[in-house]
Protein backbone atom coordinates (compact mmCIF):
# COMPACT_ATOMS: atom_id res chain seq x y z
CA UNK A 1 0.00 0.00 0.00
CA UNK A 2 1.40 3.61 -1.39
CA UNK A 3 4.64 1.71 -1.85
CA UNK A 4 5.45 4.23 -4.69
CA UNK A 5 4.45 7.52 -2.25
CA UNK A 6 6.75 5.46 0.16
CA UNK A 7 9.81 5.67 -2.00
CA UNK A 8 9.49 9.19 -3.03
CA UNK A 9 9.29 10.64 0.30
CA UNK A 10 12.62 7.89 0.74
CA UNK A 11 14.25 9.69 -2.00
CA UNK A 12 13.63 13.61 -0.93
CA UNK A 13 15.11 12.04 2.34
CA UNK A 14 18.48 11.05 0.61
CA UNK A 15 18.61 13.88 -1.32
CA UNK A 16 18.16 16.38 1.78
CA UNK A 17 21.22 14.12 3.53
CA UNK A 18 23.16 14.07 0.78
CA UNK A 19 23.20 17.64 0.56
CA UNK A 20 24.31 18.14 4.23
CA UNK A 21 26.92 15.70 4.05
CA UNK A 22 28.58 18.27 1.35
CA UNK A 23 30.06 21.56 2.80
CA UNK A 24 28.83 24.21 0.82
CA UNK A 25 30.88 23.98 -2.14
CA UNK A 26 29.59 27.28 -4.37
CA UNK A 27 28.96 29.08 -1.53
CA UNK A 28 30.37 32.38 -3.06
CA UNK A 29 31.35 35.00 -0.55
CA UNK A 30 28.73 37.15 -2.22
CA UNK A 31 25.98 34.63 -1.41
CA UNK A 32 26.87 34.62 2.17
CA UNK A 33 27.06 38.10 2.72
CA UNK A 34 23.32 38.15 1.31
CA UNK A 35 22.25 34.94 2.96
CA UNK A 36 23.59 36.30 6.37
CA UNK A 37 20.79 39.00 5.94
CA UNK A 38 18.30 37.00 4.38
CA UNK A 39 15.82 34.78 7.01
CA UNK A 40 16.99 31.06 8.49
CA UNK A 41 18.93 31.07 5.65
CA UNK A 42 22.57 31.76 7.09
CA UNK A 43 21.64 31.38 10.83
CA UNK A 44 24.70 29.74 11.99
CA UNK A 45 26.56 33.01 12.51
CA UNK A 46 24.40 34.41 14.70
CA UNK A 47 24.34 31.50 16.46
CA UNK A 48 28.42 30.66 16.83
CA UNK A 49 28.82 31.47 20.62
CA UNK A 50 32.38 32.81 19.67
CA UNK A 51 31.70 37.22 18.20
CA UNK A 52 28.12 36.92 17.24
CA UNK A 53 28.62 40.88 17.11
CA UNK A 54 31.24 40.62 14.61
CA UNK A 55 30.50 38.02 12.11
CA UNK A 56 28.23 40.23 9.94
CA UNK A 57 30.61 43.42 10.59
CA UNK A 58 32.74 43.72 7.40
CA UNK A 59 34.90 45.99 9.43
CA UNK A 60 35.65 42.64 11.49
CA UNK A 61 34.79 39.99 8.98
CA UNK A 62 35.37 41.24 5.88
CA UNK A 63 33.50 39.25 2.69
CA UNK A 64 36.47 37.66 1.99
CA UNK A 65 36.54 35.55 5.28
CA UNK A 66 33.26 34.04 5.24
CA UNK A 67 34.60 31.48 3.38
CA UNK A 68 37.17 30.25 5.89
CA UNK A 69 34.05 31.17 8.36
CA UNK A 70 31.93 29.06 6.79
CA UNK A 71 34.45 26.15 6.81
CA UNK A 72 35.05 26.16 10.34
CA UNK A 73 31.04 26.26 10.96
CA UNK A 74 30.72 23.58 8.91
CA UNK A 75 33.49 21.81 10.91
CA UNK A 76 31.99 22.46 13.88
CA UNK A 77 28.51 21.11 12.67
CA UNK A 78 27.21 24.05 13.15
CA UNK A 79 26.72 25.41 9.66
CA UNK A 80 22.81 25.25 8.28
CA UNK A 81 21.14 24.14 5.09
CA UNK A 82 20.10 26.69 3.14
CA UNK A 83 17.21 27.34 0.98
CA UNK A 84 19.13 27.24 -2.22
CA UNK A 85 20.84 23.70 -1.63
CA UNK A 86 17.22 22.46 -0.71
CA UNK A 87 15.78 24.08 -3.79
CA UNK A 88 16.17 20.91 -6.09
CA UNK A 89 15.02 18.44 -3.66
CA UNK A 90 12.23 20.14 -2.92
CA UNK A 91 11.16 20.60 -7.04
CA UNK A 92 11.70 17.31 -7.23
CA UNK A 93 9.39 16.01 -4.56
CA UNK A 94 6.71 18.41 -5.66
CA UNK A 95 7.54 17.12 -8.99
CA UNK A 96 6.84 13.56 -7.73
CA UNK A 97 3.69 13.96 -5.78
CA UNK A 98 1.68 15.64 -9.12
CA UNK A 99 2.65 12.62 -10.94
CA UNK A 100 1.58 10.07 -8.05
CA UNK A 101 -1.96 12.26 -7.92
CA UNK A 102 -1.34 14.39 -5.13
CA UNK A 103 -3.84 17.26 -5.54
CA UNK A 104 -1.50 19.98 -6.29
CA UNK A 105 -2.35 22.58 -3.37
CA UNK A 106 -1.66 19.67 -1.06
CA UNK A 107 1.56 19.13 -2.87
CA UNK A 108 2.49 22.58 -2.25
CA UNK A 109 1.67 22.68 1.18
CA UNK A 110 3.74 19.73 2.35
CA UNK A 111 6.98 21.08 -0.03
CA UNK A 112 6.35 24.65 1.41
CA UNK A 113 5.78 23.06 5.31
CA UNK A 114 9.06 21.12 4.51
CA UNK A 115 11.22 23.75 3.31
CA UNK A 116 10.21 25.72 6.46
CA UNK A 117 11.02 23.31 8.36
CA UNK A 118 14.32 22.50 7.22
CA UNK A 119 15.82 25.68 6.01
CA UNK A 120 18.30 26.51 8.72
CA UNK A 121 18.73 23.33 10.28
CA UNK A 122 22.54 22.61 11.48
CA UNK A 123 23.40 20.12 8.73
CA UNK A 124 25.57 18.11 10.72
CA UNK A 125 21.59 17.19 12.98
CA UNK A 126 20.77 16.44 9.32
CA UNK A 127 23.42 14.35 8.25
CA UNK A 128 24.08 11.94 11.49
CA UNK A 129 20.06 12.36 13.09
CA UNK A 130 18.14 10.68 10.11
CA UNK A 131 15.21 11.92 12.20
CA UNK A 132 15.53 15.22 11.06
CA UNK A 133 14.22 14.87 8.01
CA UNK A 134 12.29 11.97 8.52
CA UNK A 135 10.25 14.12 11.39
CA UNK A 136 9.74 16.51 9.16
CA UNK A 137 8.20 14.34 6.68
CA UNK A 138 6.03 13.33 8.90
CA UNK A 139 4.79 17.09 10.52
CA UNK A 140 4.17 18.18 6.74
CA UNK A 141 1.93 14.86 5.91
CA UNK A 142 0.05 14.75 8.90
CA UNK A 143 -0.21 18.51 8.75
CA UNK A 144 -2.74 17.69 5.53
CA UNK A 145 -3.91 13.90 6.38
CA UNK A 146 -4.92 14.74 10.11
CA UNK A 147 -8.00 17.24 9.25
CA UNK A 148 -11.19 17.28 11.13
CA UNK A 149 -10.09 14.58 13.20
CA UNK A 150 -12.98 12.18 14.24
CA UNK A 151 -13.26 8.96 16.15
CA UNK A 152 -15.57 7.04 14.59
CA UNK A 153 -15.82 4.33 17.48
CA UNK A 154 -16.11 7.11 19.85
CA UNK A 155 -18.94 8.87 17.74
CA UNK A 156 -21.01 5.25 17.48
CA UNK A 157 -20.42 5.11 21.20
CA UNK A 158 -21.80 8.75 22.28
CA UNK A 159 -24.49 8.76 19.80
CA UNK A 160 -28.32 8.72 20.64
CA UNK A 161 -29.65 5.32 18.70
CA UNK A 162 -30.23 4.71 16.28
CA UNK A 163 -27.60 6.58 14.07
CA UNK A 164 -28.22 6.74 10.54
CA UNK A 165 -25.28 6.66 8.30
CA UNK A 166 -25.84 7.13 4.67
CA UNK A 167 -22.96 6.29 1.94
CA UNK A 168 -22.22 8.19 -1.23
CA UNK A 169 -20.34 7.84 -3.79
CA UNK A 170 -20.20 6.68 -7.89
CA UNK A 171 -21.08 3.07 -8.98
CA UNK A 172 -18.09 0.49 -8.65
CA UNK A 173 -15.98 2.04 -6.32
CA UNK A 174 -17.00 -0.86 -3.23
CA UNK A 175 -19.30 1.62 -1.64
CA UNK A 176 -21.69 -1.60 -1.55
CA UNK A 177 -19.06 -3.81 -0.37
CA UNK A 178 -17.51 -1.40 2.32
CA UNK A 179 -21.18 -0.64 3.29
CA UNK A 180 -21.37 -4.86 4.32
CA UNK A 181 -17.64 -4.74 5.83
CA UNK A 182 -18.82 -1.67 8.13
CA UNK A 183 -21.95 -3.44 9.04
CA UNK A 184 -19.66 -6.54 10.18
CA UNK A 185 -17.31 -4.52 12.07
CA UNK A 186 -19.87 -2.43 13.67
CA UNK A 187 -21.96 -6.17 14.29
CA UNK A 188 -18.05 -7.25 15.97
CA UNK A 189 -18.92 -4.61 18.65
CA UNK A 190 -21.34 -5.47 19.64
CA UNK A 191 -24.34 -2.98 17.88
CA UNK A 192 -27.43 -3.89 16.05
CA UNK A 193 -26.97 -3.39 12.75
CA UNK A 194 -29.99 -2.36 9.71
CA UNK A 195 -28.89 -2.32 6.38
CA UNK A 196 -30.91 -0.02 4.05
CA UNK A 197 -30.70 -0.09 0.05
CA UNK A 198 -31.66 3.85 -1.30
CA UNK A 199 -29.95 2.27 -4.37
CA UNK A 200 -33.41 1.90 -6.20
CA UNK A 201 -32.00 2.94 -9.56
CA UNK A 202 -29.48 0.26 -9.85
CA UNK A 203 -31.32 -3.10 -11.17
CA UNK A 204 -29.43 -5.79 -8.99
CA UNK A 205 -28.73 -3.51 -6.06
CA UNK A 206 -31.48 -5.04 -4.17
CA UNK A 207 -29.64 -8.59 -4.74
CA UNK A 208 -26.35 -7.50 -3.84
CA UNK A 209 -26.90 -5.90 -0.77
CA UNK A 210 -29.42 -9.33 0.02
CA UNK A 211 -26.13 -11.02 -1.00
CA UNK A 212 -24.32 -9.34 1.39
CA UNK A 213 -27.09 -9.34 4.49
CA UNK A 214 -27.72 -13.14 4.11
CA UNK A 215 -23.75 -13.51 4.56
CA UNK A 216 -23.60 -11.37 7.77
CA UNK A 217 -26.85 -12.61 9.24
CA UNK A 218 -27.86 -8.72 9.10
CA UNK A 219 -31.41 -7.35 8.14
CA UNK A 220 -31.64 -5.09 4.99
CA UNK A 221 -34.57 -2.86 4.22
CA UNK A 222 -35.30 -2.49 0.68
CA UNK A 223 -38.60 -1.30 -1.94
CA UNK A 224 -38.74 -2.36 -5.63
CA UNK A 225 -36.39 -0.39 -8.40
CA UNK A 226 -37.76 2.87 -9.44
CA UNK A 227 -38.78 3.76 -5.47
CA UNK A 228 -38.21 6.67 -3.43
CA UNK A 229 -34.70 5.99 -2.10
CA UNK A 230 -35.60 8.19 0.75
CA UNK A 231 -38.74 6.65 1.60
CA UNK A 232 -36.79 3.30 1.91
CA UNK A 233 -33.61 4.71 4.56
CA UNK A 234 -36.95 6.40 6.07
CA UNK A 235 -38.55 2.99 6.56
CA UNK A 236 -35.02 1.55 8.07
CA UNK A 237 -34.93 4.16 10.85
CA UNK A 238 -38.74 3.51 12.09
CA UNK A 239 -37.56 -0.46 11.73
CA UNK A 240 -34.33 0.69 13.77
CA UNK A 241 -36.44 3.03 16.59
CA UNK A 242 -39.49 0.05 16.80
CA UNK A 243 -36.81 -2.32 16.98
CA UNK A 244 -33.99 -1.33 19.17
CA UNK A 245 -31.35 -1.45 16.56
CA UNK A 246 -28.73 0.42 16.59
CA UNK A 247 -27.59 1.61 13.62
CA UNK A 248 -28.98 1.58 10.20
CA UNK A 249 -26.18 2.16 7.34
CA UNK A 250 -27.90 3.27 4.06
CA UNK A 251 -26.66 2.93 0.43
CA UNK A 252 -27.70 5.62 -2.64
CA UNK A 253 -27.41 5.70 -5.71
CA UNK A 254 -23.74 6.20 -7.57
CA UNK A 255 -25.12 7.13 -10.91
CA UNK A 256 -28.74 8.45 -12.25
CA UNK A 257 -29.54 9.84 -15.69
CA UNK A 258 -27.51 12.75 -14.78
CA UNK A 259 -24.81 14.40 -11.87
CA UNK A 260 -27.55 16.62 -10.90
CA UNK A 261 -30.52 14.32 -10.62
CA UNK A 262 -28.09 12.31 -8.36
CA UNK A 263 -26.89 15.33 -6.34
CA UNK A 264 -30.78 16.24 -6.13
CA UNK A 265 -31.41 12.80 -4.87
CA UNK A 266 -28.38 13.09 -2.01
CA UNK A 267 -30.22 16.43 -1.23
CA UNK A 268 -33.93 14.90 -0.94
CA UNK A 269 -32.18 12.30 1.50
CA UNK A 270 -30.87 14.71 3.60
CA UNK A 271 -33.40 16.72 3.97
CA UNK A 272 -36.17 13.83 4.17
CA UNK A 273 -34.09 11.38 6.70
CA UNK A 274 -31.89 13.94 8.25
CA UNK A 275 -28.94 11.20 8.68
CA UNK A 276 -26.89 11.53 11.62
CA UNK A 277 -23.50 11.20 9.41
CA UNK A 278 -23.04 10.82 5.90
CA UNK A 279 -19.72 9.07 4.53
CA UNK A 280 -18.38 9.44 0.87
CA UNK A 281 -16.75 6.48 -0.28
CA UNK A 282 -14.68 6.76 -3.33
CA UNK A 283 -11.87 4.22 -4.52
CA UNK A 284 -7.72 5.14 -3.22
CA UNK A 285 -6.70 4.43 -6.69
CA UNK A 286 -8.91 6.90 -8.68
CA UNK A 287 -6.26 9.51 -7.44
CA UNK A 288 -7.38 13.17 -8.20
CA UNK A 289 -10.50 11.96 -9.54
CA UNK A 290 -11.04 10.82 -5.92
CA UNK A 291 -10.28 13.54 -4.35
CA UNK A 292 -12.48 16.01 -6.79
CA UNK A 293 -15.63 13.71 -6.02
CA UNK A 294 -15.38 13.80 -2.65
CA UNK A 295 -15.37 17.97 -3.24
CA UNK A 296 -18.62 17.52 -5.69
CA UNK A 297 -20.28 15.20 -2.94
CA UNK A 298 -19.67 17.39 -0.05
CA UNK A 299 -21.22 20.15 -2.09
CA UNK A 300 -24.27 18.35 -2.22
CA UNK A 301 -24.49 16.76 0.44
CA UNK A 302 -22.41 17.33 3.24
CA UNK A 303 -20.07 14.63 3.96
CA UNK A 304 -18.60 13.76 7.45
CA UNK A 305 -15.88 11.20 6.61
CA UNK A 306 -14.58 9.41 3.91
CA UNK A 307 -13.66 5.52 3.27
CA UNK A 308 -11.31 5.12 0.61
CA UNK A 309 -11.47 1.32 -0.89
CA UNK A 310 -8.93 -0.71 -2.54
CA UNK A 311 -5.83 1.08 -0.95
CA UNK A 312 -4.20 -2.70 -0.84
CA UNK A 313 -4.18 -1.72 -4.84
CA UNK A 314 -3.03 1.88 -4.77
CA UNK A 315 0.79 2.34 -4.62
CA UNK A 316 0.64 6.09 -5.33
CA UNK A 317 -1.35 7.56 -2.20
CA UNK A 318 -2.82 10.68 -3.88
CA UNK A 319 -6.11 10.77 -2.89
CA UNK A 320 -4.99 9.43 0.56
CA UNK A 321 -3.09 12.52 1.16
CA UNK A 322 -5.32 14.62 -0.56
CA UNK A 323 -8.31 14.15 0.31
CA UNK A 324 -8.72 15.51 3.71
CA UNK A 325 -7.19 18.33 3.09
CA UNK A 326 -9.38 19.60 0.07
CA UNK A 327 -12.61 18.48 1.71
CA UNK A 328 -11.79 19.12 5.28
CA UNK A 329 -12.96 15.83 6.50
CA UNK A 330 -11.53 13.20 7.65
CA UNK A 331 -10.87 9.39 6.18
CA UNK A 332 -12.32 7.27 8.44
CA UNK A 333 -11.69 3.61 7.14
CA UNK A 334 -9.14 2.28 4.13
CA UNK A 335 -10.34 -0.98 2.25
CA UNK A 336 -7.91 -2.77 2.12
CA UNK A 337 -9.42 -5.88 -0.01
CA UNK A 338 -12.02 -7.94 -0.91
CA UNK A 339 -13.03 -9.76 2.47
CA UNK A 340 -15.55 -8.24 5.78
CA UNK A 341 -12.34 -7.84 7.90
CA UNK A 342 -10.48 -6.18 4.91
CA UNK A 343 -11.25 -2.80 6.54
CA UNK A 344 -8.37 -0.36 8.43
CA UNK A 345 -9.07 2.21 10.69
CA UNK A 346 -7.52 5.24 9.25
CA UNK A 347 -5.10 6.32 11.94
CA UNK A 348 -3.03 9.29 10.80
CA UNK A 349 -0.02 9.16 13.19
CA UNK A 350 0.22 5.14 11.82
CA UNK A 351 0.04 5.82 7.79
CA UNK A 352 2.48 8.79 8.42
CA UNK A 353 5.11 5.89 10.35
CA UNK A 354 4.22 3.62 7.60
CA UNK A 355 5.39 6.31 4.77
CA UNK A 356 8.10 7.31 6.60
CA UNK A 357 9.70 4.57 8.28
N1 LIG B 1 -9.08 -4.99 -3.64
C1 LIG B 1 -10.19 -4.45 -3.14
N2 LIG B 1 -11.37 -4.64 -3.76
C2 LIG B 1 -12.47 -4.06 -3.22
C3 LIG B 1 -12.41 -3.28 -2.05
N3 LIG B 1 -13.67 -2.84 -1.78
C4 LIG B 1 -14.46 -3.33 -2.75
N4 LIG B 1 -13.75 -4.06 -3.63
C5 LIG B 1 -14.24 -4.73 -4.84
O1 LIG B 1 -14.70 -3.75 -5.77
C6 LIG B 1 -15.76 -4.27 -6.55
C7 LIG B 1 -16.90 -3.28 -6.56
O2 LIG B 1 -17.47 -3.25 -5.30
P1 LIG B 1 -19.01 -2.91 -5.03
O3 LIG B 1 -19.20 -2.89 -3.59
O4 LIG B 1 -19.86 -3.76 -5.87
O5 LIG B 1 -19.04 -1.44 -5.60
P2 LIG B 1 -20.18 -0.36 -5.50
O6 LIG B 1 -19.56 0.96 -5.28
O7 LIG B 1 -21.26 -0.77 -4.62
O8 LIG B 1 -20.63 -0.38 -6.92
P3 LIG B 1 -22.06 -0.69 -7.39
O9 LIG B 1 -22.47 -1.91 -6.62
O10 LIG B 1 -21.87 -0.93 -8.85
O11 LIG B 1 -22.81 0.54 -7.05
C8 LIG B 1 -16.08 -5.63 -5.94
O12 LIG B 1 -15.47 -6.62 -6.71
C9 LIG B 1 -15.43 -5.57 -4.56
O13 LIG B 1 -15.07 -6.84 -4.07
C10 LIG B 1 -11.13 -3.11 -1.41
O14 LIG B 1 -10.97 -2.44 -0.38
N5 LIG B 1 -10.06 -3.71 -2.00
Amino acid sequence: MFDSLKEKLGKFKDDVEEEADEPEPDAEPEDAAVESDGDAADAPAADASEEPDDAGDPEVNPKGDSLTERAKLFASGQAKITEAELEEPLEQLEFALLEGDVEMSVARDIVEQLREELVGTARAQVKTGEIVVEEAIGNALLDVIDVGGMDFDEEIAAHEKPITIIFTGVNGVGKTTTIAKLGKYLDDRGYDVVLANGDTYRAGANEQLQEHADTLDLKLISHEQGGDPAAVIYDAVEYAEANEVDVVLGDTAGRLHTADDLMAQLEKIDRVVGPDMTIFADEAVAGQDATHRAKQFNDAAEIDGVVLTKADADSQGGAAISIAEVTGKPILFLGTGQGYDDLETFDPEVIVERLTE
